[in-house]
């Protein structure tokens, strides 16, 4: 079924049963990937919740869970300027830090983050992203653990808002008739 959203129209593009089976493969790989490392996963706020919530139970290893708020969306479109909402205090020195997100859309946002959070000197930085755009990226920096690649097009649901409005739906959408 369709969901109007403020003044735009999305359409149904990713089920739950799909999202949840992918997220389960993303949980087996981390797992077997991080055998005996100091792990912290850290979720960026608001979008990547609801796939934190998911992967770190697909995860079996001991690990830290941790969260940064920044944002730099109005409406559809990135501002290019990301602000990061509230101060950071948790120790990631010597540790294996995971950077969660909900989408690498152009990339803004986790070049942001990649430069922060080295400045907390952790032992290794990797990135897993629920969604991808790889039409939209215009950074080099590779993506270690993806759950969709997907076409160029506005996205709510799963923890991805539209003028913060969409987040709780458990599967996502795609706008109607963008580019
Ligand atoms: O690759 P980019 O073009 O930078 O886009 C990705 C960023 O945009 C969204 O955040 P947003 O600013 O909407 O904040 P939110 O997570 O609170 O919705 C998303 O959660 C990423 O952080
Ligand atoms: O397609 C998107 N949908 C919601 N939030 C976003 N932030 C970056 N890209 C998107
Ligand atoms: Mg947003």
């Amino acid at each position: 079924m369709n969901q109007f959203i403020h003044d735009k129209e999305f359409e149904p593009f990713v089920s739950e049963s799909k999202i949840q089976e992918r997220v389960k493969v993303l949980g087996a790989q981390i797992t077997q990937d991080f055998q005996g490392k100091k792990l912290v996963l850290l979720g960026i706020l608001k979008g990547s919740y609801m796939f934190l919530s998911d992967l770190c139970r697909a995860i079996e290893l001991p690990l830290e869970i941790s969260f940064l708020r920044i944002s730099s969306y109005e409406g559809t479109q990135t501002t290019g300027e990301v602000k990061q909402v509230a101060g950071f205090h948790d120790d990631l020195s010597g540790k294996t830090v995971i950077i969660v997100e909900d989408i690498v859309d152009t990339g803004i946002s986790m070049d942001y983050l990649l430069k922060e959070i080295k400045k907390y000197q952790p032992a290794d930085v990797k990135i897993a992203t629920f969604l991808y755009k790889p039409d939209a990226f215009r950074f080099k920096y590779s993506l270690d653990y993806v759950g969709f690649e997907i076409p160029n097009k506005f996205v709510v649901g799963y923890g991805l808002d539209y003028n913060d409005l969409g987040r709780n739906l458990p599967e996502l959408y795609q706008l109607v008739n963008s580019q």
